[in-house]
């Protein structure tokens, strides 16, 4: 790297292990790194020195890295400003690009990409930039998530909050799609206006229309009164067309016309409507195959897949899931007013491994279920639905020969014999290795794979 490539860095956060790391590797790119433990003394090195970069953790103690990202912004605009944090969550992430982060760097990061950013940071860019200093307001419909997709999509939903822009949602059915328009509407400049959601699957063919553009009284059989459509609704606002590919082609042309021209007609009135709305649509079909077996108009999906993003299925992400059914245990035990309910490790894990055909929203009728229906407060495995865990056998009365051991068990150890468990396991075992080898005519190697381990595991216990 050539000196007129290397620039001055500042570099701000209270864990010293991180800071060692990233120091490395910016010096490495060849860059000179100033190395601050707290926002405080971050702000009185600014006093003195300029700095090309600022990169900084968010949460330390005394200032944090957003109220230090707040200063920079007023004092230093043109200082780019890297936020990293390991709290990576939607409002973290909007949060930091409204105040005017040029990136969000969920930790634990990648090192590759951080040295993609910082190349993308120090790179000569046009001397626009957006000033806006929005305030966040907690959002209510809360999007929970922290695997790479999610954070992916947070930062798409971060870039995206100071703009208008039409938006094409993809995924399948219950991977969060309404949330996200929501979240998409609540953090952009519309965010005072109404956000009307209308599902095409869900309203008869012939009705679409109205739905949409109003009618007046009398304009068809049943048409009683004057109606005003949901494009009149969300005025000013958003309006969240789900299943899209489910819109008649008469609808799409007249669709296509409102985006273009910014008005319509009711239906039975020959007088315009005029309307600011921000499309914001869905699908979970392929819109490119409709397109291409002249399903849907090619035009209108150009039109309407300006940003497309994506929502990967939940078994794409199963890392989450922990944190959902954590979240939705959570929220029904405050609804039915009941104590929540809690995983265990054994449950979690089945759950982990289902393919969850319905996504989050099988997972949140799944926690519904559980919350009125699991006997102990601490869910098992047997516990389950059947179709997420149907080879679990469904809880069963203990046969004889278990109540009988059961109860010898317990006289044993009321007796004094604190071996009795310890001693009942190790006769269990040997039953079961003897049974084994009785079925394999002592053949130790097949007896050691009906039995599941190893050929040495058998030979030790044997020994035993
Ligand atoms: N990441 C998430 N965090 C919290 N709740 C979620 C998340 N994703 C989805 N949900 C919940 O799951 C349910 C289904 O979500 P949503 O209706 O947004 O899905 P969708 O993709 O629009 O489904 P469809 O295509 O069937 O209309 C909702 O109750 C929603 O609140």
């Amino acid at each position: 790297m050539t000196e007129a490539q290397s620039k001055d860095l500042l570099l701000v956060d209270d864990d010293e292990s991180i800071r060692w790391v990233l120091n490395e590797l910016l010096q490495d790119m060849g860059h000179k790194v100033t190395q601050a433990n707290s926002a405080e003394s971050a702000l009185s090195v600014l006093e003195f020195h300029t700095f090309d970069l600022l990169i900084t953790d968010v949460r330390m103690s005394g200032e944090s890295g957003m109220e230090l990202l707040s200063r920079c912004q007023s004092a230093l605009p043109d200082m780019p400003v890297i936020i990293m944090t390991a709290h990576s969550d939607l409002e973290s992430a909007v949060q930091a690009y409204q105040k005017g982060a040029f990136e969000y760097l969920p930790k634990p990061f990648d090192l590759d990409e951080v040295v993609a950013t910082v190349n993308r940071a120090l790179a000569p860019k046009p001397s626009v930039k957006s000033q806006q200093q929005a305030d966040i307001k907690h959002n209510k419909f809360s999007i929970i998530g922290e695997s790479p997709a999610m954070q992916d999509l947070y930062r798409a939903i971060g870039r995206l909050s100071n703009s208008q822009v039409t938006v094409l949602l993809h995924g399948e059915s219950g991977t969060g799609k309404e949330l996200v328009a929501n979240a998409l509407h609540q953090h952009s400049p519309r965010e005072q206006a109404p956000f009307i959601a209308l599902n095409m699957a869900a309203i008869p063919k012939d009705l679409i229309e109205s739905e949409l553009f109003g009618h007046e009284k009398g304009s068809f059989t049943g048409a009683s009164g004057r109606y005003q459509g949901r494009f009149e609704q969300a005025d000013n606002g958003t309006l969240f067309l789900d299943e899209i590919g489910d819109m008649p082609l008469e609808t799409q042309t007249r669709l296509l016309r409102v985006l273009s021209e910014g008005a319509f007609y009711r239906i039975g009135s020959n007088q315009p409507t005029h309307v600011d709305v921000r499309i914001i649509a869905a699908t979970h079909q392929d819109l490119h195959k409709k397109v291409e077996s002249g399903e849907f108009r090619e035009d209108l999906y150009h039109r309407l897949n300006v940003i497309p993003l994506h929502l990967p299925p939940l078994r794409q992400r199963s890392s989450d899931i922990p944190l959902l059914a954590e979240h939705f245990l959570n929220t029904i035990s405050l609804e039915l007013r009941e104590p929540q309910k809690r995983l265990s490790r054994e449950a979690l894990a089945i759950m982990e491994s289902y393919p969850w055909p319905g996504n989050v929203r099988q997972l949140e009728n799944v926690c519904r279920w559980l919350s009125v229906m699991a006997n102990s407060q601490l869910i098992m495995p047997q516990d389950l639905p059947p179709d997420i865990a149907p080879e679990i056998e469904q809880y069963a009365p203990p046969t004889q020969w278990q109540k009988q051991l059961s109860s010898k068990l317990v006289s044993d150890y009321q007796k004094g014999d604190h071996q009795a468990f310890i001693k009942v396991q190790a006769e269990l075992e040997q039953l079961i290795i003897q049974t084994a080898l009785e079925i394999t005519l002592g053949k130790k190697a097949e007896a050691s794979k009906i039995l599941g381990w190893g050929r040495n595991t058998l030979t030790r216990k044997l020994k035993i």
